[in-house]
This record gives structure tokens, sequence and C-alpha cells, in this order.
């Protein structure tokens, strides 16, 4: 068995190296959104587009950040976003690992590749979470994991 993955599956560790400084990284932002960063003033000029009376909010009388203040949001939150998907591609490949074994372990032992109740029951998990495209999802993910 790949000791490895067996690690992971036991105790919950990351053994892939990268995964934690991901999680870290972002598990530690202490504004979440875009709306946190605002209604902080955690922005620079946030004064710049305040025209609706009440100091410091940076937006105007729709809520709407300045346009220079906007794109240093956003090039904030896409930060997040690369960060968070680094943890999933880290996630995926943990996943592929993991369904590699099991489908190794059951075709050494005389079974076959795919176990079609068992991907059933990841496509309703996923369809029931998420909706049709979690269930398309799923289904990238299960071609991936079993190479097809
Ligand atoms: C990993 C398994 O083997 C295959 C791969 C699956 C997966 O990647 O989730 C699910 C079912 C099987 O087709 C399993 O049976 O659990």
């Amino acid at each position: 068995m790949n000791t490895t993955a067996a690690t992971s599956a036991g105790n919950g560790t990351a053994t892939r190296t990268g995964a934690g400084t991901h999680a870290a990284a972002a598990g530690t932002a202490g504004a979440r959104t875009v709306q946190d960063r605002a209604s902080r003033g955690d922005t620079d000029g946030a004064a710049k587009g305040d025209t609706d009376g009440a100091p410091g909010t940076g937006n105007d009388e729709n809520g709407a950040a300045a346009p220079q203040d906007a794109e240093a949001l956003i090039a904030g939150e896409r930060v997040r976003i690369d960060q968070l998907d680094a943890r999933i591609i880290w996630l995926v490949r943990e996943r592929l690992e993991l369904s590699e074994n099991i489908q190794r372990i059951r075709i050494e032992s005389g079974g076959r590749r795919v176990h079609l109740s068992r991907e059933m029951e990841i496509l309703d998990h996923y369809s029931t979470e998420l909706g049709r495209p979690g269930r398309d999802l799923a289904m990238t993910l299960l071609g991936l994991c079993r190479g097809q």
C-alpha cells in the first residue's frame, strides 16, 4: 500500500508539502470579503470616493467603491482566489492518489477498477451540495481519478 496516502487517510495529516502553507495563508486572512475590507476602511485612498456623507467608507451613495479602490480590492481578493485554487489543486491530487490506491487494491484482489454504486453516491453528494454544476464537477473528478 502507498504509505503516503494511508497516512493521510488515517489521521488527516497532510503529507504533501505546500498545502499547509496555503491553508495558513488563507486561514489567517482577517477580512473575509470585499465588503469586510471596505467597511473596515482597509483600502488605500478610501476617502476619495466618499460622496455619501458617511466619513471613511470610501463608497458612493450606492455602496460602490471608487474605481481606483475597486481595482485594489479586486487585486487583493484575487490573491486569495489564487491561494484557494492552489489548495483545491493540492486536494485534487491527494484525492487522485487515494483513489488510485483503492482501485489498485481492488484490481489486485480480483475486482474491477470502477465501482458504480460508489460513484453514484459521490455524484449525489456533489449534486445535493452544489446542484447540476456540482454533479458535473464530480463527473470530472471521477474521470480524472480513474484515468478516463
Ligand atoms: C476509489 C474508488 O474506486 C473508483 C474511484 C472512485 C473515486 O475516485 O471516488 C469511486 C469509485 C470507483 O469507481 C472506490 O471504490 O472508492
